[in-house]
């Protein structure tokens, strides 16, 4: 491969409530490095932390996503090197989302390969595109590798099982158009323009309450595969909390004024 350039290997942007990552080493199809899962963390604090920031856009350079783990960086030590001292924390690894979600909606755009790790952070996001020629799968086993990024836990959980059975043990890569129809994606558009229908959809949840799309988001996660009534007590809790607050006042306010509304966030 070409030497690495100097350019940061993930980027940031502010765009409005919007902040849009992009993982940036496109000669070798985004794959992960370590500089680029710092960059990816610190920018998923940035995410959580901010109340400017109210959606999150995840994409990769050079019409790639992402090529998962770097490959032939594994060829330089034994990749179980980093996991012989046994002190490292598999169970939560933040830079892809796993063992953490951000409090916030992910989108993701998604322009050519998105594989192995690539479709491990995918699971980690909740609302979906793809340019047409964009491709995904879980190759980790084909390198007997394992998909150590959550989806052997994950991919069940969104896809049906043999679905996800099939991929995880095949390895083989799908076509956009074969992941929209199994549901791991949501839209499939024109090449090139997964990222304005990315942002299109990112703007829209941004206009809207705040409080109401993370207490949403918050509810389908902490209820996932709970039972129906344990699941209603979380889900009334959080849905209560935002009826008390001043944005939901604004809201049916605005609508009364026919006006666009102006949500605070409190
Ligand atoms: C387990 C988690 C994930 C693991 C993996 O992802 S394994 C990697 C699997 N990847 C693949 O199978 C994809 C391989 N690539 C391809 O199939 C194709 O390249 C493509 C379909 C992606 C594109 O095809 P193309 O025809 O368009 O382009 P090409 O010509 O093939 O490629 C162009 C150019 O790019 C180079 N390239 C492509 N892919 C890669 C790649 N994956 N690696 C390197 N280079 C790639 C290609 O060679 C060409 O280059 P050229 O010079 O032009 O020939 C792990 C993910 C993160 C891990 C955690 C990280 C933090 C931790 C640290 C520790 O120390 C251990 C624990 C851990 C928590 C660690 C745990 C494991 C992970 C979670």
């Amino acid at each position: 491969m070409e030497a690495e350039t100097r350019e940061p290997h993930a980027l940031v942007e502010q765009r409005g409530p919007v902040l849009i990552v992009t993982m940036n080493r496109p000669r070798a199809r985004n794959a992960l490095s370590a500089q680029m899962l710092a960059i990816m963390r610190d920018a998923w604090d940035r995410v959580d932390e901010d109340p400017e920031i109210r959606v999150c856009v995840l994409t990769g350079a050079g019409g790639a996503f992402c090529a998962g783990a770097d490959l032939k960086a594994m060829t330089r030590d034994h990749p179980g090197d980093g996991f012989r001292s046994g002190g490292t924390d598999l169970s939560r690894i933040d830079a892809l989302l796993k063992g953490r979600r951000l409090t916030k909606p992910l989108v993701a755009d998604v322009e050519g390969p998105a594989v192995a790790g690539g479709t491990e952070i995918l699971q980690a996001t909740d609302v979906r595109v793809a340019g047409a020629s964009a491709r995904f799968g879980v190759s980790e086993a084909c390198w007997g590798l394992f998909p150590l990024g959550g989806s052997a836990v994950r991919l069940p959980r969104q896809l049906p099982y043999t679905i996800a059975a099939e991929l995880l043990l095949t390895g083989r890569h799908l076509s956009a158009e074969e992941a929209r129809r199994i549901g791991l994606i949501g839209h499939v558009v024109p090449d090139g323009q997964a990222l304005a229908k990315a942002l299109e959809l990112a703007e829209r949840i941004a206009a809207n309450g705040p409080l109401a799309v993370q207490a949403i988001l918050r509810t389908m996660r902490e209820t996932e595969g709970m039972p129906e009534n344990d699941a209603f007590a979380v889900e009334s809790r959080l849905g209560a909390a935002v009826f008390t607050s001043a944005d939901a006042k604004e809201g049916p306010r605005a609508f009364a004024e026919k006006r666009t509304p102006l949500f605070q966030g409190h």
